[in-house]
């Protein structure tokens, strides 16, 4: 069957805010409590939607979540109205208060992995939610984002919306970043990538200053659940050394689209191997590994080159969608020219610039989540999220009306913006054709 890969991007929520929450993802800590500018966030994040919907890929939208999550924070104990709720969560406790306002939904290769329906065996589309189980302010996304999936993708007959994996360390799950998949044409069977960080039986290798935040268990879970051949399934575990050096997801390290792997050459424990199960796997498979004398694993981290979108261009080439920091880097930007001048798959770089998500970790590649679809499955999702002139204009306009141009941790209190979020969403409910997917909504 003929298919193509779609583009779901996170759109950024109005609390986005640097709030030092992700240890062991070095820009959060970095940039813990300066002043954030969500208007502009939101903004470059559209940017980008829209240049990739213009250059003809399907490119669709996924809304934020409803933050700061009041039922959480009366969950721990904090009680009176919404307003005393705030001000005693501000006074007593502000990290939860940032944890339960943060706009970490916005990255949404961790809301689920996706299995295109060439692989399951229901022949269905299937999405298992990530439970973030590493993250406070992660793992509370999963269930607004089943509820987000499922008004997106909804008709059951063509997409199968798992529930995130149970939370416990065991289960680990940070969804698509960690996950890769390879093949020819979209619509023909392909290989499967799953890429954890430790074993929960505990096999050794493991980091020792940063978490590993998925598991293998969790990785085979998901594979269940997809119905996935165990044949066109392989596991690979992280180099622990590179997650201890800011390496937080397998997608700060590596990128693949198709028969293409492009990845860092300490990406991988016994990464030889891998490549060669790869080759042997994946009929034309063609790993470009980026050797560490051209470009560190430090620069990778700070640069973010590996955290690219991989795209197929309609000449059979492909671009590279990179965040400006890769521009910025003589040495990182020297090489990626090298690379499209060398003659191999990859023909094109496109630099945005993502800076306000880049300074909580962010690049192109986690804002968006790949969906591969059929022209049947197209039909059958909600419409309204599909990136056009017209969805871009309403939506930077939407942002224009609601969003400030700055936050930081001390705004978190203020019952305005709780009250600007709520009628903010209301409306993108609308826009987007969600229902009333959010809980102030029921
Ligand atoms: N795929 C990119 C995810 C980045 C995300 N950052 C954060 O949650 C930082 C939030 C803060 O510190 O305010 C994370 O680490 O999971």
């Amino acid at each position: 069957m003929k298919a193509f890969e779609a583009n779901f991007d996170g759109l950024v929520g109005l609390t986005h805010h640097y709030a030092g929450l992700s240890f062991g993802n070095e820009a959060s800590t970095r940039n813990q409590l300066q002043p954030s500018n969500p208007r502009l966030a939101a903004k470059q994040g559209l940017l980008k939607m829209k240049a990739l919907a213009d250059m003809g890929y399907v490119q669709g939208v996924i809304p934020p979540h409803e933050r700061p999550n009041l039922p959480l924070l009366r969950q721990l104990g904090f009680s009176g109205s919404d307003e005393q709720v705030l001000a005693q969560a501000a006074k007593q406790a502000p990290q939860l208060l940032s944890a339960a306002s943060s706009a970490s939904a916005m990255w949404v290769a961790n809301a689920a992995t996706v299995s295109p329906s060439a692989d399951s065996a229901d022949g269905r589309v299937h999405f298992t939610v990530a439970n973030l189980n590493n993250k406070f302010h992660r793992a509370i996304e999963a269930p607004e984002t089943a509820d987000l999936l499922r008004a997106i993708f909804r008709d059951p007959q063509h997409f199968s919306v798992h529930d995130a994996l149970p939370q416990v360390a065991l289960f680990g799950d940070e969804g698509a970043a960690n996950h890769n998949r390879f093949g020819a044409d979209y619509g023909d069977a392909g290989v499967q990538l799953f890429v954890y960080g430790r074993e929960g039986k505990s096999s050794g290798t493991e980091p020792a200053r940063y978490p590993a935040r998925q598991t293998r268990e969790a990785s085979e879970a998901v594979a269940r659940l997809h119905q996935l051949h165990q044949e066109r399934t392989v596991y690979a575990q992280q180099n622990p050394a590179v997650i201890d050096q800011g390496v937080f997801h397998n997608d700060v390290i590596a990128v693949s689209n198709q028969q293409v792997f492009f990845c860092h050459e300490d990406a991988f424990v016994n990464q030889p191997q891998l490549l060669a199960d790869l080759q042997t796997r994946i009929p034309g498979f063609c790993a470009i590994e980026v050797p560490r004398n051209k470009v560190s694993v430090a620069d990778a981290v700070n640069t973010y080159l590996f955290n690219s979108q991989l795209l197929q261009r309609t000449d059979g080439g492909m671009l590279l969608v990179l965040p400006e920091e890769s521009r910025q880097h003589s040495g990182v930007w020297r090489y990626l020219s090298e690379l499209v001048e060398s003659g191999g798959p990859i023909r094109e770089l496109k630099v945005f610039d993502l800076r306000e998500s880049m300074y909580n970790g962010g690049g192109p590649a986690c804002l968006r989540l790949r969906v591969v679809l059929t022209e049947a499955e197209r039909q059958a999702l909600n419409p309204a999220v599909l990136m056009n002139d017209r969805l871009f204009g309403v939506l930077n306009d939407w942002v224009d009306r609601h969003y400030r141009d700055r936050l930081t941790q001390a705004d978190l209190a203020d019952p305005q913006l709780l009250r600007e979020g709520r009628y903010a969403l209301d409306e993108l409910t609308q826009l987007l054709d969600l229902g009333s997917v959010y809980a102030f909504q029921r």
